[in-house]
């Protein structure tokens, strides 16, 4: 996947400062801490409330049972003296001795019974042999005599019974406490332990390789670098990005796109050591910390065991994919202090550098390619002015019958010319307004202005467009070159587009469709560069084109190396034979349009006919049988 470098890696990779690294662990810990506090707090409220609830109500029920019977004992008692009130009167203290003996029942709990004279005296006392243990529970009830008070009954009885009961109730209620207190602090605990370890995995890991994420890098990486400066060392830091995973993930879906991810992780993780880090940071870009001895060698070696770890293309539903990576590299200064977020940023420019070589590999990052990439910035921001300022031109250069001289039509070659820089070609700024995502809005223009044009030279000559492989990637070519046409008069079949072969190598269902749609309105397709892919046949079966036009390094050639001459006999041979019209680029002499027409190649272009030039130019070659020179 292509970033612009507008938004570079540091945006993507916030590093964070060392002490911003520790926050994470604290504040982690920090909550399940209290999480944890108020579990255990809970825990224990509960063991104490099954310790102590049921043997406190336990006794405060038995208390007030006891002191119900112990009343009505009393009670029942000092009716019975009543009832014989004269023993009392006459002080009988025997008769009422054998009273509140017999009351008392054989083998039932010991109690101390006393009757008291209406001044308190003790008249009779009944003692149990043992004394009461404390605590003792004692009631009273008046010996009723018609109106007025001879005495009182006192019954006294330990609860030390009671008591003991409850003590028992404790134990248990103890034993019970503790099995809840254990239960509910455990259960939870564990409960808490797997989340905590779930979502701490979930924070430092991507779910679908498995490596650690952008996250977990960034603290490893500011550890790697303050140990290394510590220690003296460098530090190398390898941004690693899929070419063309992109089209993989469009073409074949995202669970294709989600199996080579996977794949792509495992591979390199083959080519770590124990001591380096690889963290998935993004869609398709992975990072590795090497906190090797031997820098830059190691880091080199370590590009390179990737690289090779990916040779053997990956299967992908039983198709196979060829993976190419693009790695940059960028150091930390021996000792030095190192910015994360730079050292992050220089990796990044670093990984955009080799993929501009297109081909798969690794580069260093350096100050010159610093330089450079600050330029590359310039030159994007500049062409965003040449849009808005409308600063773009186009050309047309002629393209010709051989057999005639006669002008068959032009092909628009877009122009800028760059305010205090001059002329800029084409190859230079185009693959700028492609990463950029620019060239939708430029190229429609260039469709608008040459159907303009066109539309305006004599009805047999047509315009030829180049159509970008970014321009399919964007949604609305169809519509553009439908607008365009309709706009300016065009009819379609004058409009040819030019595609290279990088269009049909995407091979997506919707660029065939696309394509497919657009020579149904009448459009013509031309391949262009013929023969400098590696299966510029192939896409001729995939593809029904109206024009072939033959790379111009093999008019170049064709002179002096015979092979470059057979190649264009054989390609001209096989457009007579598909019915396909053929055209060879660059023809700059004589010589060359002379063995040109030997072969029977109908159409060229090329310096020798005409250079592209300004629409004025051109109009100059329109007059009826007009020849260009
Ligand atoms: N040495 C030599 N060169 C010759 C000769 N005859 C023509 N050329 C050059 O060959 C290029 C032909 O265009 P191309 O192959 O489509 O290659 C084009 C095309 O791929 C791209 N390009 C130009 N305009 C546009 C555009 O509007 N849109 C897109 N997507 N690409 C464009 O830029 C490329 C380069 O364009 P230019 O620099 O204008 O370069 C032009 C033209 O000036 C010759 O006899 N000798």
């Amino acid at each position: 996947m292509q970033h612009s470098l507008a938004l570079p890696l540091l945006d993507r990779l916030r590093i964070r400062s060392p002490r911003r690294q520790l926050e994470f662990p604290l504040r982690r810990s920090g909550m399940s801490g209290s999480l944890l506090g108020l579990m255990l707090g809970l825990a224990a409220l509960a063991a104490l409330a099954v310790a102590l609830v049921p043997p406190a109500s336990y006794l405060l029920a038995l208390r007030a049972h006891e002191a119900g019977r112990l009343e009505a004992r009393a009670a029942s008692l000092a009716h019975e003296l009543g009832r014989r009130s004269w023993l009392v009167e006459r002080e009988d203290h025997r008769g009422a001795r054998g009273i509140l003996r017999q009351a008392a029942a054989p083998g039932a709990v010991p109690e101390h019974v006393r009757l008291l004279g209406a001044d308190g005296a003790v008249l009779v006392e009944v003692a149990p042999p043992e004394p009461l243990a404390a605590p003792i529970l004692t009631r009273r009830a008046v010996v009723p005599d018609g109106a007025a008070a001879r005495g009182e009954v006192e019954v006294r009885r330990s609860l030390r019974p009671a008591l003991r009961k409850a003590g028992l109730l404790s134990l248990l209620c103890l034993l019970l406490a503790g099995g809840v207190f254990t239960l509910l602090r455990l259960l939870p605990m564990r409960m808490l332990r797997r989340a905590l370890g779930e979502a701490s995995y979930l924070a430092t890991h991507d779910t679908l390789t498995g490596l650690s994420n952008r996250q977990a890098f960034q603290d490893r990486l500011g550890q790697a670098l303050l140990s290394a400066q510590r220690e003296g060392r460098s530090v190398a830091m390898l941004i690693v990005d899929i070419d063309s995973f992109k089209e993989v993930n469009d073409a074949q879906g995202h669970a294709a796109g989600d199996m080579l991810l996977r794949e792509v992780a495992r591979r390199m993780g083959q080519g770590m050591r124990a001591s380096d880090t690889l963290a998935r940071i993004g869609g398709d870009e992975f990072a590795i910390i090497q906190a090797a001895e031997n820098q830059p060698q190691a880091a080199a070696g370590l590009a390179r065991r990737l690289l090779a770890l990916m040779e053997e293309p990956v299967m992908l539903e039983g198709q196979p994919c060829q993976v190419r990576l693009s790695i940059g590299i960028a150091l930390s200064r021996a000792g030095q202090p190192t910015d994360p977020a730079q050292l992050a940023h220089d990796a990044d420019m670093a990984m955009h550098q080799a993929k501009q070589a297109r081909q798969g590999g690794y580069h260093f990052h350096s100050p010159e390619l610093g330089r450079k990439l600050r330029e590359r910035r310039q030159l994007e921001q500049d062409l965003r002015e040449a849009q808005a300022q409308h600063q773009f031109r186009l050309a047309y250069q002629p393209l010709v019958y051989l057999g005639t001289g006669q002008v068959s039509g032009g092909e628009a070659l877009l122009r800028w010319h760059r305010p205090g820089h001059g002329d800029v070609p084409p190859d230079r700024f185009i693959p700028v307004l492609e990463e950029s995502g620019l060239i939708g809005a430029v190229s429609a223009w260039v469709l608008e202005t040459a159907c303009q044009e066109a539309a305006r030279w004599p009805a047999r000559m047509s315009v030829a467009v180049n159509v970008s492989t970014a321009q399919f990637r964007q949604p609305g070519l169809y519509e553009a070159v439908e607008g365009a046409l309709r706009r300016s008069g065009l009819q379609p079949h004058r409009l040819e587009l030019e595609i290279t072969e990088s269009v049909l190598m995407q091979d997506t269902p919707e660029t065939l469709a696309t394509l497919r749609r657009l020579r149904a309105m009448g459009v013509r397709i031309a391949m262009d560069d013929f023969g400098t892919g590696y299966s510029s046949l192939g896409y001729l079966r995939r593809f029904a084109f109206d024009k072939i036009k033959i790379d111009r390094s093999f008019v170049q050639h064709m002179a002096q190396d015979p092979n470059a001459k057979a190649v264009i006999r054989a390609v001209v041979n096989i457009s007579q034979t598909l019915g396909i019209r053929a055209l060879a680029e660059g023809v700059e002499n004589a010589e060359q349009a002379e063995l040109l027409r030997q072969e029977g190649c109908a159409e060229v272009q090329g310096y020798l006919f005409g250079r592209p030039m300004t629409p004025e130019q051109f109009a100059t070659l329109h007059g009826p049988g007009q020849r260009a020179t």
